[in-house]
Protein backbone atom coordinates (compact mmCIF):
# COMPACT_ATOMS: atom_id res chain seq x y z
CA UNK A 1 0.00 0.00 0.00
CA UNK A 2 2.97 2.43 -0.61
CA UNK A 3 -0.02 5.14 -2.45
CA UNK A 4 -1.28 5.24 0.92
CA UNK A 5 -0.84 8.46 2.66
CA UNK A 6 0.79 8.21 6.10
CA UNK A 7 -2.10 9.20 8.10
CA UNK A 8 -2.26 7.49 11.22
CA UNK A 9 1.45 8.07 11.75
CA UNK A 10 1.07 12.00 11.05
CA UNK A 11 -2.29 12.23 13.64
CA UNK A 12 -0.96 9.72 15.90
CA UNK A 13 -0.37 12.52 18.75
CA UNK A 14 -3.65 14.12 18.26
CA UNK A 15 -5.53 10.79 18.24
CA UNK A 16 -3.47 9.76 21.53
CA UNK A 17 -4.82 13.01 23.30
CA UNK A 18 -8.44 12.44 21.87
CA UNK A 19 -11.08 12.26 24.79
CA UNK A 20 -14.19 10.80 24.55
CA UNK A 21 -16.02 14.02 23.37
CA UNK A 22 -14.31 13.75 20.29
CA UNK A 23 -16.69 11.10 18.87
CA UNK A 24 -19.71 13.67 18.33
CA UNK A 25 -18.49 14.86 15.07
CA UNK A 26 -21.83 13.19 13.49
CA UNK A 27 -24.20 14.36 15.53
CA UNK A 28 -27.35 15.87 14.21
CA UNK A 29 -27.50 14.12 11.21
CA UNK A 30 -31.36 14.45 9.48
CA UNK A 31 -31.73 11.22 6.72
CA UNK A 32 -35.05 11.73 5.89
CA UNK A 33 -34.66 15.05 3.42
CA UNK A 34 -34.30 14.07 -0.22
CA UNK A 35 -32.38 16.76 -2.56
CA UNK A 36 -34.23 18.07 -5.34
CA UNK A 37 -33.52 15.88 -8.76
CA UNK A 38 -33.80 18.03 -11.83
CA UNK A 39 -34.35 16.50 -15.32
CA UNK A 40 -32.52 18.58 -17.48
CA UNK A 41 -34.06 17.34 -20.37
CA UNK A 42 -36.80 19.71 -20.22
CA UNK A 43 -35.04 22.30 -21.25
CA UNK A 44 -35.46 21.04 -24.83
CA UNK A 45 -38.79 21.15 -24.83
CA UNK A 46 -40.51 24.88 -25.24
CA UNK A 47 -43.31 23.41 -23.05
CA UNK A 48 -41.43 22.49 -20.28
CA UNK A 49 -38.48 24.73 -20.30
CA UNK A 50 -40.01 27.57 -18.12
CA UNK A 51 -40.59 24.93 -15.26
CA UNK A 52 -37.40 23.43 -15.88
CA UNK A 53 -35.56 26.75 -15.28
CA UNK A 54 -37.73 27.53 -11.91
CA UNK A 55 -37.00 24.19 -10.38
CA UNK A 56 -33.03 24.96 -11.12
CA UNK A 57 -33.79 28.85 -9.34
CA UNK A 58 -35.98 27.18 -6.84
CA UNK A 59 -33.38 24.62 -5.69
CA UNK A 60 -30.37 26.93 -5.72
CA UNK A 61 -32.30 29.63 -3.16
CA UNK A 62 -34.03 26.81 -0.61
CA UNK A 63 -31.04 24.34 -0.95
CA UNK A 64 -28.42 25.77 -2.59
CA UNK A 65 -27.93 22.39 -3.59
CA UNK A 66 -29.53 19.70 -6.47
CA UNK A 67 -29.31 17.19 -8.27
CA UNK A 68 -29.29 16.74 -12.49
CA UNK A 69 -29.65 13.77 -14.71
CA UNK A 70 -30.00 13.97 -18.25
CA UNK A 71 -26.93 16.50 -17.64
CA UNK A 72 -25.66 15.16 -21.28
CA UNK A 73 -22.39 14.00 -20.18
CA UNK A 74 -21.70 10.72 -21.54
CA UNK A 75 -21.38 7.85 -18.78
CA UNK A 76 -18.33 7.05 -21.15
CA UNK A 77 -16.42 10.23 -20.25
CA UNK A 78 -17.58 10.51 -16.13
CA UNK A 79 -16.29 6.67 -16.05
CA UNK A 80 -12.74 7.90 -18.08
CA UNK A 81 -12.19 9.99 -15.23
CA UNK A 82 -12.82 8.21 -12.31
CA UNK A 83 -10.31 5.32 -13.57
CA UNK A 84 -7.51 7.60 -14.81
CA UNK A 85 -8.40 9.11 -11.16
CA UNK A 86 -8.07 6.10 -9.31
CA UNK A 87 -4.80 5.30 -11.80
CA UNK A 88 -2.97 8.38 -10.46
CA UNK A 89 -4.11 8.32 -6.34
CA UNK A 90 -2.73 3.98 -6.95
CA UNK A 91 0.75 5.60 -7.85
CA UNK A 92 3.18 5.64 -5.01
CA UNK A 93 2.75 8.39 -2.25
CA UNK A 94 6.50 9.69 -2.91
CA UNK A 95 5.70 10.13 -6.31
CA UNK A 96 2.27 11.87 -5.75
CA UNK A 97 3.72 14.52 -3.18
CA UNK A 98 6.37 15.29 -6.08
CA UNK A 99 3.93 16.30 -8.28
CA UNK A 100 6.23 19.28 -9.77
CA UNK A 101 8.47 16.76 -10.62
CA UNK A 102 6.83 13.44 -11.26
CA UNK A 103 3.57 15.25 -13.30
CA UNK A 104 4.95 17.96 -14.25
CA UNK A 105 2.29 20.10 -12.29
CA UNK A 106 2.70 23.15 -9.63
CA UNK A 107 4.09 21.69 -6.47
CA UNK A 108 0.59 22.97 -4.66
CA UNK A 109 -1.41 20.42 -7.25
CA UNK A 110 -1.01 17.39 -4.47
CA UNK A 111 -2.73 17.67 -0.94
CA UNK A 112 -3.75 15.14 1.19
CA UNK A 113 -5.38 15.26 5.01
CA UNK A 114 -4.09 17.91 6.98
CA UNK A 115 -0.78 17.56 8.27
CA UNK A 116 -0.75 21.00 9.94
CA UNK A 117 -3.89 20.12 12.55
CA UNK A 118 -3.68 20.49 15.93
CA UNK A 119 -6.73 19.11 17.09
CA UNK A 120 -9.08 15.82 15.57
CA UNK A 121 -11.52 18.38 14.13
CA UNK A 122 -9.07 19.96 11.60
CA UNK A 123 -8.07 16.61 10.22
CA UNK A 124 -9.91 15.25 6.61
CA UNK A 125 -9.07 11.79 6.04
CA UNK A 126 -8.41 12.57 2.37
CA UNK A 127 -6.24 13.60 -0.57
CA UNK A 128 -6.85 15.39 -3.66
CA UNK A 129 -5.48 16.58 -6.50
CA UNK A 130 -6.20 20.22 -8.22
CA UNK A 131 -5.88 20.58 -12.27
CA UNK A 132 -6.14 23.65 -13.19
CA UNK A 133 -7.78 23.99 -17.25
CA UNK A 134 -4.37 25.61 -17.82
CA UNK A 135 -2.39 22.71 -16.67
CA UNK A 136 -3.36 20.57 -19.16
CA UNK A 137 -0.89 21.63 -21.87
CA UNK A 138 2.22 20.70 -19.81
CA UNK A 139 1.06 17.04 -18.60
CA UNK A 140 2.55 15.35 -22.08
CA UNK A 141 3.71 12.55 -20.40
CA UNK A 142 0.83 11.79 -18.66
CA UNK A 143 -1.66 11.25 -22.11
CA UNK A 144 -4.41 9.49 -20.82
CA UNK A 145 -5.12 11.65 -18.03
CA UNK A 146 -4.98 14.68 -20.11
CA UNK A 147 -7.38 13.18 -22.59
CA UNK A 148 -10.14 12.38 -19.72
CA UNK A 149 -9.30 15.75 -17.87
CA UNK A 150 -9.64 17.77 -20.74
CA UNK A 151 -13.29 15.97 -21.92
CA UNK A 152 -14.42 16.21 -18.45
CA UNK A 153 -13.41 19.53 -18.41
CA UNK A 154 -15.37 20.70 -21.61
CA UNK A 155 -18.14 19.20 -20.83
CA UNK A 156 -18.46 20.17 -17.25
CA UNK A 157 -17.66 23.97 -18.53
CA UNK A 158 -20.58 23.72 -21.12
CA UNK A 159 -23.10 22.33 -18.13
CA UNK A 160 -21.51 25.25 -15.72
CA UNK A 161 -22.08 27.71 -18.21
CA UNK A 162 -26.14 27.03 -19.06
CA UNK A 163 -26.85 26.73 -15.25
CA UNK A 164 -25.01 29.68 -14.29
CA UNK A 165 -27.17 31.71 -17.63
CA UNK A 166 -30.50 30.14 -16.44
CA UNK A 167 -29.59 31.27 -12.45
CA UNK A 168 -28.58 34.91 -14.25
CA UNK A 169 -32.04 35.21 -16.54
CA UNK A 170 -33.96 34.51 -12.86
CA UNK A 171 -32.19 37.44 -10.95
CA UNK A 172 -33.19 39.64 -13.98
CA UNK A 173 -29.66 39.70 -14.95
CA UNK A 174 -28.78 39.15 -18.56
CA UNK A 175 -28.68 35.84 -19.85
CA UNK A 176 -24.89 36.14 -21.20
CA UNK A 177 -23.66 37.77 -18.47
CA UNK A 178 -21.05 35.30 -17.46
CA UNK A 179 -20.02 35.47 -20.64
CA UNK A 180 -19.53 39.38 -20.93
CA UNK A 181 -18.16 39.54 -17.52
CA UNK A 182 -16.07 36.48 -16.44
CA UNK A 183 -14.26 35.84 -19.67
CA UNK A 184 -11.21 33.99 -19.68
CA UNK A 185 -12.35 31.58 -16.84
CA UNK A 186 -10.33 30.16 -14.16
CA UNK A 187 -12.40 27.25 -13.43
CA UNK A 188 -10.57 23.85 -11.86
CA UNK A 189 -11.08 20.56 -11.03
CA UNK A 190 -10.43 18.38 -7.96
CA UNK A 191 -9.81 15.09 -7.60
CA UNK A 192 -10.72 13.14 -4.50
CA UNK A 193 -10.05 9.79 -2.88
CA UNK A 194 -10.84 9.10 0.81
CA UNK A 195 -9.47 6.18 1.86
CA UNK A 196 -10.61 3.49 4.25
CA UNK A 197 -10.83 4.98 7.82
CA UNK A 198 -10.28 2.74 11.00
CA UNK A 199 -11.64 5.97 13.16
CA UNK A 200 -14.75 7.29 11.26
CA UNK A 201 -16.09 8.87 13.79
CA UNK A 202 -13.28 10.50 15.29
CA UNK A 203 -11.88 12.62 11.86
CA UNK A 204 -13.69 13.82 8.73
CA UNK A 205 -13.27 12.63 5.06
CA UNK A 206 -13.23 16.26 4.24
CA UNK A 207 -14.02 18.79 6.54
CA UNK A 208 -17.31 21.19 6.60
CA UNK A 209 -16.88 23.84 3.95
CA UNK A 210 -18.68 26.33 1.28
CA UNK A 211 -17.12 26.38 -1.77
CA UNK A 212 -15.73 29.57 -3.27
CA UNK A 213 -16.57 29.15 -7.00
CA UNK A 214 -19.56 30.32 -8.92
CA UNK A 215 -21.20 26.58 -9.34
CA UNK A 216 -19.44 23.23 -8.34
CA UNK A 217 -20.37 20.26 -10.24
CA UNK A 218 -19.65 17.06 -8.82
CA UNK A 219 -19.29 13.22 -9.57
CA UNK A 220 -19.14 10.85 -7.51
CA UNK A 221 -18.89 7.31 -7.04
CA UNK A 222 -22.30 5.08 -5.53
CA UNK A 223 -20.38 4.63 -1.89
CA UNK A 224 -21.54 7.86 -0.31
CA UNK A 225 -20.98 10.02 2.44
CA UNK A 226 -21.57 14.05 1.15
CA UNK A 227 -23.66 15.64 3.57
CA UNK A 228 -25.07 19.23 3.53
CA UNK A 229 -26.16 21.93 6.24
CA UNK A 230 -30.11 22.25 6.15
CA UNK A 231 -31.84 24.33 9.04
CA UNK A 232 -29.01 23.63 11.24
CA UNK A 233 -29.32 19.76 10.08
CA UNK A 234 -27.10 17.50 8.08
CA UNK A 235 -28.56 16.22 4.95
CA UNK A 236 -26.93 13.27 3.47
CA UNK A 237 -26.58 12.56 -0.37
CA UNK A 238 -28.30 9.49 -1.49
CA UNK A 239 -25.47 8.77 -4.30
CA UNK A 240 -27.35 8.58 -7.93
CA UNK A 241 -25.49 7.08 -10.20
CA UNK A 242 -27.01 8.83 -13.15
CA UNK A 243 -26.96 12.18 -11.32
CA UNK A 244 -24.52 14.97 -10.98
CA UNK A 245 -24.55 17.19 -8.08
CA UNK A 246 -24.42 20.79 -8.50
CA UNK A 247 -24.04 23.56 -5.77
CA UNK A 248 -23.70 27.29 -5.73
CA UNK A 249 -20.25 28.58 -4.07
CA UNK A 250 -19.82 31.83 -2.17
CA UNK A 251 -19.33 33.67 -5.56
CA UNK A 252 -23.11 33.03 -6.79
CA UNK A 253 -24.27 34.03 -3.23
CA UNK A 254 -22.59 36.93 -3.27
CA UNK A 255 -23.41 37.92 -6.60
CA UNK A 256 -27.12 37.35 -6.09
CA UNK A 257 -27.17 39.19 -3.05
CA UNK A 258 -28.46 35.78 -1.02
CA UNK A 259 -30.72 35.05 -3.49
CA UNK A 260 -28.69 31.52 -4.09
CA UNK A 261 -27.46 30.17 -0.79
CA UNK A 262 -23.63 28.60 -0.69
CA UNK A 263 -24.21 25.95 1.52
CA UNK A 264 -21.68 24.10 3.88
CA UNK A 265 -20.89 20.35 3.36
CA UNK A 266 -18.87 17.81 4.60
CA UNK A 267 -17.95 14.35 3.71
CA UNK A 268 -18.08 11.65 6.37
CA UNK A 269 -15.20 9.15 6.54
CA UNK A 270 -15.90 5.49 5.68
CA UNK A 271 -14.54 2.58 7.43
CA UNK A 272 -14.65 -0.06 5.36
CA UNK A 273 -14.82 1.28 1.48
CA UNK A 274 -12.48 4.25 -0.09
CA UNK A 275 -14.60 6.47 -2.33
CA UNK A 276 -14.08 8.80 -5.14
CA UNK A 277 -15.52 12.02 -6.22
CA UNK A 278 -14.67 14.38 -9.02
CA UNK A 279 -15.80 18.30 -9.07
CA UNK A 280 -15.61 20.50 -11.41
CA UNK A 281 -15.56 23.92 -10.08
CA UNK A 282 -17.23 26.94 -11.93
CA UNK A 283 -14.92 29.74 -11.36
CA UNK A 284 -14.26 33.45 -13.19
CA UNK A 285 -10.65 34.73 -14.04
CA UNK A 286 -9.01 36.20 -10.98
CA UNK A 287 -9.75 40.10 -11.55
CA UNK A 288 -13.10 39.84 -12.40
CA UNK A 289 -14.87 42.02 -10.03
CA UNK A 290 -18.08 40.15 -8.10
CA UNK A 291 -20.89 42.71 -7.42
CA UNK A 292 -24.43 42.49 -7.04
CA UNK A 293 -27.11 44.14 -9.51
CA UNK A 294 -29.49 44.56 -6.71
CA UNK A 295 -30.07 46.93 -4.58
CA UNK A 296 -29.54 47.34 -1.62
CA UNK A 297 -26.24 45.15 -1.97
CA UNK A 298 -25.61 43.66 1.00
CA UNK A 299 -21.80 42.67 -0.01
CA UNK A 300 -18.68 45.14 -0.84
CA UNK A 301 -17.75 44.73 -4.49
CA UNK A 302 -14.36 42.44 -4.97
CA UNK A 303 -12.54 40.32 -6.98
CA UNK A 304 -11.86 36.66 -6.51
CA UNK A 305 -8.36 37.55 -5.84
CA UNK A 306 -8.84 39.34 -2.91
CA UNK A 307 -11.47 36.95 -1.76
CA UNK A 308 -8.82 34.25 -1.86
CA UNK A 309 -6.23 36.66 -0.13
CA UNK A 310 -8.47 37.28 2.80
CA UNK A 311 -10.12 33.82 3.47
CA UNK A 312 -5.93 32.52 3.16
CA UNK A 313 -5.29 35.08 6.19
CA UNK A 314 -8.29 34.15 7.79
CA UNK A 315 -7.24 30.39 7.75
CA UNK A 316 -4.15 31.06 8.83
CA UNK A 317 -5.11 33.04 11.99
CA UNK A 318 -8.27 31.39 12.82
CA UNK A 319 -8.03 27.86 11.36
CA UNK A 320 -11.37 28.63 9.10
CA UNK A 321 -12.44 30.57 6.36
CA UNK A 322 -14.16 33.26 7.57
CA UNK A 323 -15.81 33.56 3.94
CA UNK A 324 -18.18 36.21 2.60
CA UNK A 325 -19.44 37.63 6.13
CA UNK A 326 -15.89 39.56 6.15
CA UNK A 327 -17.70 41.30 2.68
CA UNK A 328 -20.68 42.15 4.13
CA UNK A 329 -21.89 46.44 4.01
CA UNK A 330 -22.29 47.62 7.47
O1 LIG B 1 -16.41 14.49 -2.37
C1 LIG B 1 -17.44 15.12 -2.19
O2 LIG B 1 -18.55 14.58 -2.13
C2 LIG B 1 -17.41 16.62 -1.98
C3 LIG B 1 -16.13 17.26 -2.41
C4 LIG B 1 -16.10 18.72 -2.12
O3 LIG B 1 -16.93 19.25 -1.43
C5 LIG B 1 -15.03 19.55 -2.69
O4 LIG B 1 -14.11 19.01 -3.34
O5 LIG B 1 -15.10 20.79 -2.51
FE1 LIG C 1 -16.90 21.40 -1.65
Amino acid sequence: MDHEPPFLNTYKTLLEKSSENDDDLYSMVEKSEELPLIDLEKLLNPHERDECMKEISEAASEWGFFQVINHGISKEVLENMISEQKKLFYQPFVNKSDAKNFFNLSPKAYRWGNPCATNLRQISWSEAFHFSLTDFSSMDQHITLRSSLEAFATRMDTLGENLANILALKLNMKSNHFQENYLPKSSFIRLNRYPQCPIPSKVYGLLPHSDTSFLTILYQDIVGGLQLKKDEKWVGVKPNPQALVVNIGDLFQALSNNVYKSIKHRVVAAEHVERFSTAFFYSPFEDAIIQSENKPTIYKKFTLREYRKQNEKDVKQTGDKVGLSRFIII
